[in-house]
């Protein structure tokens, strides 16, 4: 049965590679479709053509960190006005594996990048997007897999060839996780932190716990595969 409102909401799920995202996106997206709504499940970078070319550039060629930013932010762009806005007008649930808040901990925390000219790109890449000239699109709920860096390298290890990102040392991603922390403390209602250093089973019950507390699904069932 469908009781929760048709107005769109918007959800990103963040975290340091191998904090385990990929395994509750599918299983999020499902419970919303049972639940009767619509959902547009979409990644970043990429999510539109020309984004995804945008993602393969940011993932396997060498360029400076603003380089890196003003890519990521084109490729955000693009998904916003091609994919993210229409959906969201429609009243659908989109939910996006990563989004903003990657590129404050990846370019801003990882690489250094100043943090307050990526706010400057924020505010330029996410404002009237849509049909509201005014609005700065934001997603409504931030699920933060939070993950020490060094479990994430050794689920890593054991599970696929690295990316250009994915081959940083450790002392990287633990600079890209204090990123995370950054913006979870500036953004403290937008963002739900789960401790990722769990099994599945218990990560998923924290995600379906804080979709239930918000209020925007009801008694969710069924764990991650
Ligand atoms: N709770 C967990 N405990 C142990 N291993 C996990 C857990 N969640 C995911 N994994 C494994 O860790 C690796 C990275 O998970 P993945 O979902 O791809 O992470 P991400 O999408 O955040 O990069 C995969 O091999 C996955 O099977
Ligand atoms: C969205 C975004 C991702 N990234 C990085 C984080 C990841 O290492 C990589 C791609 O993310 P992801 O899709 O999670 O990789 P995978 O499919 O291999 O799990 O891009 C940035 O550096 N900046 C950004 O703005």
């Amino acid at each position: 049965m469908n009781n929760t409102p048709s107005t769109g909401l918007f959800i990103s799920f963040e975290g340091i590679d191998g904090a385990g995202k990929s395994s509750h996106i599918a299983a999020l997206a499902q419970a919303f479709k049972d639940a009767g709504r619509t959902v547009t499940l979409t990644r970043e970078p990429g999510g539109t053509p020309l984004a995804e070319k945008l993602r393969n550039l940011l993932l396997h060629d060498a360029m400076d960190p603003l380089t890196e930013a003003l890519v990521a932010f084109a490729a955000r762009r693009d998904h916003l006005v091609q994919v993210i806005e229409p959906a969201l007008a429609r009243g659908e649930v989109v939910v996006s594996d990563r989004f903003t808040d990657a590129t404050f901990a990846y370019q801003g925390a990882g690489r250094g990048f100043d943090w307050e000219k990526l706010q400057t790109l924020e505010r330029m890449a996410q404002t009237g997007s849509g049909s509201n000239a005014e609005l700065m699109r934001e997603p409504d709920l931030t699920i933060w897999f939070d993950l020490p860096a060094a479990v994430a390298a050794e689920r890593l290890a054991a599970a696929r060839v690295p990316d250009r990102f994915e081959a940083q040392p450790q002392d990287f991603f633990a600079a890209v996780a204090s990123g995370y922390a950054r913006r979870c403390a500036a953004a403290p209602k937008r963002f739900a932190r789960i401790d990722a250093h769990q099994p599945r089973e218990a990560v998923w019950q924290q995600v379906a716990d804080v979709l239930q507390a918000r209020g925007y699904l009801q008694g969710v069932q069924g764990a991650a595969a």
